[in-house]
């Protein structure tokens, strides 16, 4: 064992070209470089900007940037998926495929022991060949691979999946709550699309998983255990869990331009709500939600990419709305520092589409959750914290998938009025959730056992 302990690793990283994919990948080479490991992590060049700020060991962790092939169909320039609409990522996965010699390379320059990767179903092909080992990283909840991405699943080769198929669950799918409902199966109808050059989404994920040497997922036993089981007995490999793999919380969370203007309201009044690097809204669905916020009678903080065919957020704000709210609201169209924002002491309400990270995010903080969910793996995750943990509440759509300004002030103020009893018992479970997430052990427990079994892995491929 203390031979094992002693073995330094270098792992390569290859993330889907996705900040919502590349972030983790990121907070993970962090834990692994922090225990004395090397890492090279692969990604588009633009993103190594974007990124550069996350990497808190440099000494250990070194970018390696990928020029992106152009692609028809694509905006030039396009690097990841932030840069186009989601009706055009298969595109982008074409790109990456793309990209294939140039990674083939660096792994003969660099040597890695393991390499990371997620979307690239040819990497353990590579690996093999030059004597690398391959861990398909999933930074999807384990309910939303379960439920789409299983070979119980069973998706049909030569048409797309009906309705039908999709409303059966997968064999043996290990739970009742953590389900779409009949009208929301139509999100998951993509993973019998290409995405890629001539193979769909189900077939790229699932050869992803099958070829790899270990199958990991960024999630905890103690939320989604049984459907961690459940994926390692239809793939019959292991599966090994990271943990929810969050940097520590700012120390100093009064950081950034509107912080002065978060200073000025009632500690746990305000209400923050961004939906991740990828959703845009329609312009009707955008102002209802800005009248939804109006409607709450609380100070507020959105953060949303322009809807549809607006250049800014300006231009699609209601009549009258700016007038009406004064310095009550705030509607920014950039990036903002989320994880910031959270644990700020205004901030008392977190409005979210509920993406995996942003998932992760919330439960860390001490907002109430009210969550607003988009697309497939979305709706899983918010059946996880509303349905399971009962940490949360959804804001109620109707069956043509429109949330109207009523539903979303009832959620808000659900969580917001003191007195009201959801909103307590929400609050309650989700500070025993915290608990138990922040304790001193818990993450860094799950990052110790991830490491060792690491190199474990690679001391195995020594010895053969
Ligand atoms: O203005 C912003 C918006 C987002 N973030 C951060 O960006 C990340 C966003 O990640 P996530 O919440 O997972 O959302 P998406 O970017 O929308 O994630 C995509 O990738 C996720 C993980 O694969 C999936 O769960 C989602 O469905 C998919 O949309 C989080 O760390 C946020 O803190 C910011 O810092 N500022």
């Amino acid at each position: 064992m203390a031979e094992c302990k002693n073995l330094e690793l270098h792992i390569a990283m290859f993330p889907w070209f996705a900040v919502g994919h590349m972030t983790p990948f990121l907070h993970l080479s962090n834990e692994i470089a922090k225990r004395g490991h090397k890492i090279t992590f692969i990604l588009p060049k633009k993103a190594q900007i974007q990124l550069q700020h996350l990497n808190l060991h440099p000494n250990f962790i070194t970018f390696h940037p990928l020029t992106i092939p152009h692609v028809d169909g694509l905006p030039l320039g396009a690097e990841t998926a932030s840069d186009i609409s989601i009706s055009l990522v298969h595109l982008l996965a074409i790109a990456m495929d793309r990209t294939r010699e140039q990674v083939e390379n660096i792994f003969r320059a660099k040597t890695p022991d393991i390499v990371f990767y997620d979307n690239a179903h040819w990497i353990p092909e590579i690996a093999k060949q030059l004597g690398i080992k391959s861990i398909c990283y999933n930074v999807v909840s384990a309910a939303s691979l379960a439920i789409a991405v299983v070979p119980a699943r069973n998706v049909p080769k030569d048409r797309a999946i009906t309705k039908e198929e999709l409303k059966q669950l997968p064999v043996g799918y290990p739970s009742s709550t953590i389900v779409l409902r009949s009208h929301e199966v139509d999100s998951l109808s993509f993973i019998s699309l290409p995405f890629g050059d001539g193979i769909t989404f189900y077939d790229r994920v699932t050869t992803a998983m099958k070829e790899s040497d270990v199958i990991s997922i960024r999630t905890c036993q103690e939320m989604e255990g049984q459907l961690c089981d459940y994926m390692g007995n239809q793939f019959g490999k292991s599966v090994l869990l990271t943990g929810p793999v969050l940097p520590e919380p700012a120390k100093s969370p009064s950081k950034g331009m509107w912080a002065t203007w978060l200073d000025g309201f009632e500690p746990g009044s305000m209400v923050f709500c961004a939906f991740g690097s990828q959703i845009i809204l329609e312009k009707k669905q955008f102002q209802e939600l800005l009248l939804g916020f109006e409607l709450i009678g609380l100070p507020f903080l959105i953060a949303l990419k322009p809807p549809m065919e607006c250049a800014t957020v300006e231009e699609a704000l209601p009549n009258g709305f700016k007038e009406r709210v004064k310095e009550r609201g705030r509607v920014l169209g950039g990036w903002v520092e989320q994880p910031l924002i959270l644990s700020h002491p205004s901030v008392g309400c977190f409005v979210s589409h509920c993406g995996f990270g942003s998932m992760w995010e919330s439960l860390m903080s001490n907002c109430q959750i009210v969550l607003v969910p988009h697309l497939g793996d979305q709706i899983l995750n918010t059946r996880l914290l509303v349905e399971e943990m009962k940490v949360a509440v959804e804001v109620e759509r109707e069956d043509s998938g429109w949330f109207s300004r009523k539903s979303l002030s009832k959620a808000i103020k659900s969580v917001m009025d003191k007195d009201n009893e959801v909103g307590i018992m929400v609050k309650k479970n989700h500070a025993k959730w915290k608990d138990i997430l922040a304790s001193p052990n818990f993450m860094s427990g799950y990052m110790d056992k991830f490491v060792q079994n690491l190199q474990d892995l690679v001391l195995v491929n020594e010895k053969a």
